[in-house]
């Protein structure tokens, strides 16, 4: 689909790229010849996904252990990527949510979807930024944001709200930024099978699976994600600018993907409360 060299010589950080969607991404981007930094917080998670990745297309991939949620973590990490040269893309793709009834999130509950999800990337996305602008270095920031941006999503509010905050850091720094060299995009994917979005959002405990209510009747393939972030972090895409880009089936003009849960008992609920997973 795309010349092997699209990416080359471009110096990647993905968060959250050791596993899920982000180690789609990684995958893709080294096979286009990227160099990469993947991180996230489990060290040996993300020590495993660049020793394969490193097997299989030989490339140059580090990884950094960093919680996005720890504004100095972040910034250490950046100081230590510069050292051996600018970034050239941020992907902003480390998140976390839920399915929960809002009137029993607590603060706490709230803030665990928030930090990573919204402050996270924001951190991050900052830290890129000045950096790129002090080295007059060109720059993208692509996010990873969600069709809640465009819906909004019953019984994941906080996320709705973290990927809508950063949908509109999106098109603002789009115009801010842009006159600095950097482009700030995006892509709101639908359902995309990952051990993180399963265990989250529970589609085995619900009426319907994602795929018999997309009008595609199926889910998305990671290698369909992995090539339209490559095509937009690529120079290929350099007039494209705060812009999110939808990747669902068309699943968004039906539904937000959330009314099954308008059906769910008292009890289903405790259930789900009782039955929480944590990664
Ligand atoms: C393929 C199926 C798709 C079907 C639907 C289609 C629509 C798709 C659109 C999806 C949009 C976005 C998707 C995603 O983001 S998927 C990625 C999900 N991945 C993750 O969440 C991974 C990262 N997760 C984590 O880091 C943690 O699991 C998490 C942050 C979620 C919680 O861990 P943390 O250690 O921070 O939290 P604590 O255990 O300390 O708890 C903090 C408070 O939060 C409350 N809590 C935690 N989990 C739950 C829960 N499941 N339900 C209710 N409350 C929860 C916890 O009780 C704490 O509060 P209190 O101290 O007040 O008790
Ligand atoms: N899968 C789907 O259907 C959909 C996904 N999305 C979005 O796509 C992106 C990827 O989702 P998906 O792959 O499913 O999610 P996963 O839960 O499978 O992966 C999340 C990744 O983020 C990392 N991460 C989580 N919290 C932090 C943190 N505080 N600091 C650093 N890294 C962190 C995790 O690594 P570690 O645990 O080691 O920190 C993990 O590698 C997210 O932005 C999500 O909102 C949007 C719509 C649908």
């Amino acid at each position: 689909m795309f010349d092997k060299t699209l990416l080359a010589n471009k110096r990647i950080l993905v968060t959250g790229g050791g596993s899920g969607l982000g180690a789609s991404m990684s995958r893709r981007f080294a096979e286009l010849g990227a160099e990469l930094i993947i991180c996230g917080r489990r060290l040996e998670q993300l020590e495993q996904t660049a020793a394969q990745l490193r097997a299989d297309f030989g490339g140059k991939v580090s990884v950094a252990r960093c919680d996005i949620r720890d504004a100095a973590a972040v910034e250490a990490m950046m100081e230590t990527i510069w050292c051996d040269g600018p970034l050239d893309v941020l992907v902003n793709n480390a998140a976390a949510t839920f399915i929960a009834q809002s009137e029993h999130l607590s603060a706490r509950a709230a803030d665990a979807i928030l930090a990573p999800t919204l402050h996270g990337a924001m951190y991050c996305t900052l830290e890129a930024g000045r950096r790129w602008i002090a080295g007059h270095h060109k720059g993208v920031v692509l996010s990873i944001l969600s069709t809640s941006t465009i819906t909004g999503r019953a019984f994941t509010v906080p996320s709705a709200m973290a990927k809508s905050g950063l949908l509109a850091m999106t098109k603002s720094l789009a115009v801010e930024w842009g006159p600095r060299g950097i482009r700030t995009v995006a892509i709101a994917p639908g359902p995309f099978p990952t051990t993180g979005a399963t265990g989250q959002l529970r589609p085995e405990t619900r009426d319907s699976g994602p795929a018999a209510q997309n009008p595609l009747g199926r889910v998305g393939k990671h290698s369909e994600l992995a090539n339209l972030a490559s095509f937009l972090i690529s120079d290929q895409a350099g007039y494209i600018n705060g812009e999110m880009v939808v990747q669902d089936g068309g699943a968004h003009l039906r539904a937000s993907g959330a009314e099954d849960l308008l059906q769910w008992s008292d009890a289903q609920w405790a259930a789900q409360r009782a039955a929480r997973t944590k990664t």
